[in-house]
């Protein structure tokens, strides 16, 4: 841990934070000098003590099981007098250097059991704590960065204090999306399972059904088309009618050899969970490698579903935080099969809802978030619209499913000569 403070110490005061209350981002950063700057929103009216924890580690897995745990920790062990909220700190426009974590304002009478349990934090686990002190004029607030040693505070260069922040041109959120949500090649996904092995018994149990890199890129002769679109669009109704019609195979991502082990990753932290699925869709190209030498293929989901609820996920707030159209998480792996056509279901919520309630079935976590949340729903449909080469030709799946499946035959029909 000690070695992680102090390499991030050169780049300190280039960093900013952005704490979150009620879902709203408040920015601030630290200098070295104070000229009269306003106290950032977050220390204003604010007459309890502050702090910060932020998640840092060299080893990715470890920080990330780790700040999944953190919060359920803090809740456990902390004074009700504690009130935590969502923060993360970051080097603007520089690539991977989020750190994520809580800000903490302490209003109970005394501050030792709260100090007691950072400096616990600071001393086992991989967490950059710092103290945050009013001063004596109470219109400056300064920072201090604790060591891992016993009770040392102040192990900063200088003193520095703590002025608000513009927002920055791309939400912070965005920075550590590739290899973290989102993976670009087999490698990046393989390497994550591969140091989960010793704790998640079922990543060793993946690996071992994983084709090799040029077999999932085998190109098949005959056309691949995806069938792409939210939970209960209808997905499942369509891909089974156009196999039946175009007399194809039907094949889906995750496939069916990694169902038992999938509610076991659908528990894991973005990182692992996100690896899991990334790695199911080189099975499923295989698959599609076969068959596709045989008939058509048809695939439920692939790879606009892993990148697209990765990158729904992995951005908070409104549509506007996503990635911007065209930038470089949208574009499609290298060393992943294109199929010959993606098409995406949309459906108007209130129809979407009813269908999922008529199904009645049990639904993943985080498709019942979907139903919850309509900002997630929306994000995950603005990705799936971004996401390029193959882009998805959206459908309207609203009319009866006869009406789909002719609407999507003549797609099919039309760019893939069938
Ligand atoms: N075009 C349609 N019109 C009306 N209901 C539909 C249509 N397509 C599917 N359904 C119904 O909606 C529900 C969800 O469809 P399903 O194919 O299971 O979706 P998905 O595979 O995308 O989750 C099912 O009960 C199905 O019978
Ligand atoms: N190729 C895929 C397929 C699913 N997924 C994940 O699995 C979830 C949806 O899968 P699901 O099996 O519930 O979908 P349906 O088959 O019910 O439509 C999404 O929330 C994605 O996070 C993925 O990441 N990549």
């Amino acid at each position: 841990m000690a070695r992680r403070t102090m390499s991030l110490i050169p780049h300190w005061s280039s960093r900013v934070s952005s704490v979150e209350l009620n879902g709203t981002p408040f920015y601030f950063s630290t200098q070295e000098k104070h000229r009269g700057e306003e106290v950032p929103r977050v220390f204003r009216e604010n007459d309890g003590r502050c702090y910060s924890l932020l998640v840092c580690s060299s080893d990715t897995i470890r920080r990330a099981k780790f700040y999944a745990e953190l919060k359920d920790k803090l809740l456990t062990n902390l004074s009700p007098e504690c009130h935590l909220s969502p923060m993360c700190s970051f080097l603007p426009n520089i690539k991977d250097s989020l750190l994520k974590g809580y800000f903490l304002k302490d209003t109970s009478e005394s501050s030792s059991p709260t100090e007691r349990l950072l400096r616990d934090l600071t001393q086992r686990d991989p967490v950059l704590v710092c103290s945050y002190l009013r001063g004596e004029t109470g219109g400056v607030w300064t920072q201090h960065l604790w060591s891992d040693g016993d009770n040392h505070t102040m192990q900063m260069p200088k003193d520095y204090y703590v002025v608000p922040a513009e927002a920055p041109e791309h939400h912070p959120s965005t920075l550590n999306i590739i290899n973290s949500d989102v993976f670009y090649s087999f490698e990046e996904a393989y390497q994550v399972l591969e140091k989960c092995g010793d704790i998640i018994p079922e990543a060793r149990a993946v690996l071992e059904l994983l084709p090799s890199r040029e077999e999932a890129r085998r190109k098949p002769d005959f056309p691949v088309i995806v069938i792409e679109g939210l939970d209960a669009t209808g997905k499942t109704t369509l891909t089974e009618s156009l196999r039946d019609a175009l007399g194809a195979s039907l094949l889906r991502s995750p496939p069916h050899c990694l169902s038992p082990m999938r509610a076991r990753f659908d528990r894991e932290p973005p990182l692992i969970r996100r690896a899991f699925y990334a790695l199911g869709n080189y099975i499923t190209a295989v698959q599609i490698g076969q068959e596709g030498m045989k008939t058509p293929v048809i695939v439920d989901r692939f790879w606009h579903s892993t990148a697209a609820y990765a990158i729904a996920t992995a951005v908070s707030g409104p549509v506007c935080n996503l990635p911007a159209e065209g930038s470089e998480v949208y574009c499609w792996p290298s060393d992943v099969l294109q199929p010959s056509l993606v098409v995406c279901l949309t459906l108007d919520p209130e129809e979407r809802r009813r269908r999922l309630r008529d199904r009645g079935q049990g639904k993943t976590e985080e498709e019942q978030e979907l139903e919850h949340n309509q900002l997630f729903r929306l994000k995950v449909e603005k990705a799936y619209q971004r996401i390029s080469g193959p882009a998805c030709v959206t459908v309207d799946a609203s009319p009866p499913a006869d009406l789909v499946l002719q609407q999507v035959l003549l797609l099919i029909r039309g760019k893939c000569h069938l």
